[in-house]
């Protein structure tokens, strides 16, 4: 099936704006699952629709444990996104990944604990598979818009999920490297758990802004120095954004080739007879495509 692109774009720390847009509107989502974390910009850029939400509001007054990811992730459905792009800051659990550069994930491990993490439940259960978490599709446009934008990317990776709000212990950032992860951050999970089930490809590119705890001659990770590397990179974050849409311009939307776009067809399994009404009402977005009767 082929359709338009709507490029939903979730800013993370820093990036609470995109300017150069067209047709710009900031435009208020309710949602089942609670309010949005904020209105959403609604905007165009060379025929392409696109649809931004700042992860934490634009006022940053939301803490990843606090963020409503459910009421995130259907917010953007509703508003007809068809792919979802995350822009996050993210500390480095390798060398090789310095402050500055872009990584654009494959894997996540969540070890948050705070958080709402699935649409289905009781009256409505569904187990989506998360083998690929992301959709290769867009991470392969969002690496190369971000490689034109003049970011030094890598990609591939394993992105570290904490609850946070506090940064790692020593211990655990060490333990996170013995484990293989190449970057940590508190905000990707659940969301990309959440985007699957609601059948929406997304992709995430970490912006590394500090070496976490772990590294002998690099300081320790405070605010202040996240938010600075943030703001020196917040301007080729935007401008990937924008290459990114550019590369789509002209272009009609096709299904991926991961089946992203149609896995809840595999994944319920509670009987239609015995499925809740009030649960499948709160799914009409999320989940309408296959629980319509
Ligand atoms: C301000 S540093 C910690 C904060 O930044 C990252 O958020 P986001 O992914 O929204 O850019 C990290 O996950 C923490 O929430
Ligand atoms: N070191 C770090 N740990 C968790 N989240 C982060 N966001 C940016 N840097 C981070």
């Amino acid at each position: 099936m082929s359709k338009d692109w709507v490029i939903g774009i979730l800013g993370g720390s820093g990036l609470y704006d995109i300017d150069g847009l067209d047709n710009r509107e900031w435009i208020e989502i309710d949602t089942p699952w609670g309010k949005p974390s904020d209105q959403i910009l609604f905007a165009e850029l060379d025929g392409i629709k696109l649809r931004f939400l700042p992860r934490h509001g634009r006022a940053h007054a939301l803490s990843p444990s606090d963020v409503n990811y459910r009421a995130n992730i259907d917010a953007l459905k509703r508003a007809g996104c068809t792919d979802i792009l995350s822009l996050s800051a993210v500390g480095s659990l390798q060398e090789q990944y310095p402050p500055g550069d872009f990584v654009v994930v494959d894997q996540f491990i969540d070890r948050t604990f705070k958080r709402e993490k699935s649409f289905f439940g009781a009256g409505c259960v569904a187990h989506v598979s998360l083998a690929d978490p992301v959709c290769e599709r867009l991470a392969e446009l969002a690496a190369n818009a971000a490689e034109q934008a003049g970011a030094t990317v890598h990609r591939g990776g394993t992105y570290l999920a904490i609850e946070g709000p506090q940064f790692s212990t020593r211990a655990e950032s060490q333990l996170y490297r013995q484990w293989g992860c190449d970057i940590i951050g508190m905000t990707n999970m659940p969301e990309a758990k959440l985007a699957r089930e609601a059948e929406l490809p997304y992709a995430t590119i970490g912006m590394v802004t500090d070496y976490d705890c772990w590294h002998d001659v690099h300081g320790n990770v405070d605010v202040a120095a996240v938010i600075e590397v943030l703001l020196r990179n917040a301007d080729k974050a935007r401008e990937t954004v924008r290459i990114l849409v550019n590369s789509l311009s002209g272009t009609e939307r096709e299904n991926g080739p991961q089946g992203i776009e149609t896995n809840l067809d595999v994944a319920l399994i509670t009987s239609p007879e015995n499925r809740e009404a009030k649960l499948l009402a709160k799914l009409d977005a999320v989940a309408g495509r296959v629980l319509k009767a």
